[in-house]
């Protein structure tokens, strides 16, 4: 087993809205990720998965507000630590964040090489013009993006390219962990293939220690990341390797999810995510039993009376149904 680079147990964040109501958008996510590997996030709109990516990073501004568990990056606990703290110790060189949209977020008046500086004076005040300007031509030319850009301002660069530059950007001091929210999924397919490969070329390189990718694109997850989770309604529902997910998904809503990833066809693959009847529930009341219940095709109607636990398999496959294996087995296959 290789070395643990992020360790989550039991997190709970919630929103708490301007009339004082909960929003448990990330309730109980425990996860790990050791040197090397990868982790998709993968789920509907809603599920919590940028609020547990900003939740990872400690970022609790109002009205997001951290709850209980621990995270502890390489083996330190973060979990206490104030948003300055986190700030100065941790963003960049411990974990780093690709937002949403990060590509629209460059100040265009800004030459590309002094966002580099800046991170990397950030966590080395002292550093040289020149020496930043060496580390900056060197790590782009090793992911196949010009010099040129360094004097470059954003609104120069084309989408595909800006959104590469803000990934060299942020991962230019070897994190141990990087978080990548949706990279690609505001770019053309070339585009977001090279910023694919330019991922793992960066896990290849050993420039980033481990990846969590974030998408609700699933077919995506597959040639990126060694193993994927699916979250609904806050909560893991399943979580396997890549290849389990895909072709033997257990859970029926990763089974509703992933069982589209096979068909062919875009248009086919599209119409057949968005298939699932009915919308996740509401965070601010979820319900007390399975909360994927009421648009689950197997649901019991013991399903709906108490929190369901989650299960682990002897591989080590966790997933969060009331069915145990061989009886989901059972009803798949009597389709
Ligand atoms: N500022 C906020 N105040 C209150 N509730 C919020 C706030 N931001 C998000 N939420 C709620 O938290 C839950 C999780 O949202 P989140 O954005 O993390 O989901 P997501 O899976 O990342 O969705 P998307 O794929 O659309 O980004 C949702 O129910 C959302 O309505």
């Amino acid at each position: 087993m290789g070395k643990t680079m992020l360790e989550v147990d039991h997190l709970k964040t919630k929103y708490i809205t301007r009339f004082g109501e909960n929003v448990f958008a990330v309730d109980g996510i425990s996860l790990k990720i050791e040197e090397g590997k990868s982790l998709g996030i993968a789920g509907e709109s809603g599920c919590g998965k940028s609020t547990l990516a900003l939740s990872l990073m400690g970022y609790y501004f109002a009205p997001l507000h951290y709850q209980s568990g621990t995270i502890k990056v390489d083996g330190v606990d973060i979990t206490g630590m104030k948003p300055d703290e986190i700030r100065k110790k941790i963003l960049g060189n411990e974990i780093a964040y690709i937002p949403q949209a990060a590509m629209n977020a460059l100040n265009p008046t800004q030459k590309i090489i002094s966002f580099i500086e800046d991170v990397i004076r950030a966590h080395d005040p002292g550093a040289s013009k020149k020496e930043i300007y060496d580390l900056a031509r060197e790590r782009f030319e090793i992911l196949g993006l010009p010099e040129s850009v360094l004097k470059k301002h954003a609104v120069e660069l084309s989408g595909g390219m800006r959104q590469r530059t803000v990934i060299a950007i942020s991962t230019i001091l070897s994190p141990k962990v990087l978080i990548a929210d949706e990279p690609s999924s505001a770019l053309d397919v070339t585009s977001q293939k090279m910023v694919i490969k330019m991922l793992r070329n960066l896990m290849e390189k050993g420039f980033i220690k481990s990846m969590i990718f974030i998408t609700h694109e699933l077919p995506l997850l597959y040639n990126v990341t060694d193993e994927i989770m699916v979250m609904y309604a806050g909560q893991i529902v399943e979580h396997a390797t890549a290849k389990e997910m895909v072709f033997d998904p257990l859970h029926p809503y990763s089974k509703g999810l992933m069982g589209s990833i096979l068909v062919p066809e875009k248009g086919a693959r599209d119409a057949k995510l968005t298939a699932i009847p009915g919308t996740p529930p509401n965070l601010k009341n979820p319900p007390k039993g399975c909360r994927f219940a009421d648009r689950c095709r197997y649901a019991k109607p013991a399903c709906m009376l108490h929190p369901i636990a989650e299960s682990r398999l002897d591989d080590g496959r966790m997933y969060r149904c009331y069915l145990e294996e061989k009886e989901l087995r059972e009803v798949y296959q009597d389709e």
